[in-house]
């Protein structure tokens, strides 16, 4: 066994990413984001009109540092497509910006053109 399959959080995380298109783990929920970085990623999913799961990391402390050591990226929020990290709120703001998010998730079939 892995040592990612070795905590049930983590073991949630890979079962959540590898069974949802687009998930964005957040503190909050996507009606009512918690956090101001949260929110910016919410509103740009929203935005391109994505179906997106959103998990609450404020509900469980493993969850909220089990993200952290499953990525290897030490801040919240986190947005997963296809089971690939693709970044946290800063990230996800310059890929819509410029345009390369969209055509990520049309080209993953998450969105159409
Ligand atoms: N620059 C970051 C902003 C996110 C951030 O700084 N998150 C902090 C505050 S919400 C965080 O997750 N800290 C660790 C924690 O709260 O567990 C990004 O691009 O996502
Ligand atoms: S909860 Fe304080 S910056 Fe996100």
């Amino acid at each position: 066994m892995t040592e990612v399959a070795a905590s049930p959080a983590l073991e949630f995380i890979a079962k959540t990413v590898a069974e949802h298109p687009v998930v964005l783990f957040m503190k909050g929920v996507p009606d009512q984001p918690r956090c101001g970085f949260s929110s910016v990623a919410v509103q740009i999913l929203d935005h391109l009109g994505v179906e997106f799961v959103g998990v609450d990391v404020l509900q469980d402390d493993e969850l909220r540092q089990g993200i952290k050591t499953f990525t290897d990226w030490p801040t919240i929020p986190q947005l997963y497509v296809k089971g690939e990290f693709l970044g946290g709120s800063d990230i996800v703001r310059e890929m819509f910006q410029s345009g390369e998010l969209k055509t990520l998730l049309i080209e993953q079939g998450v969105i159409s053109a």
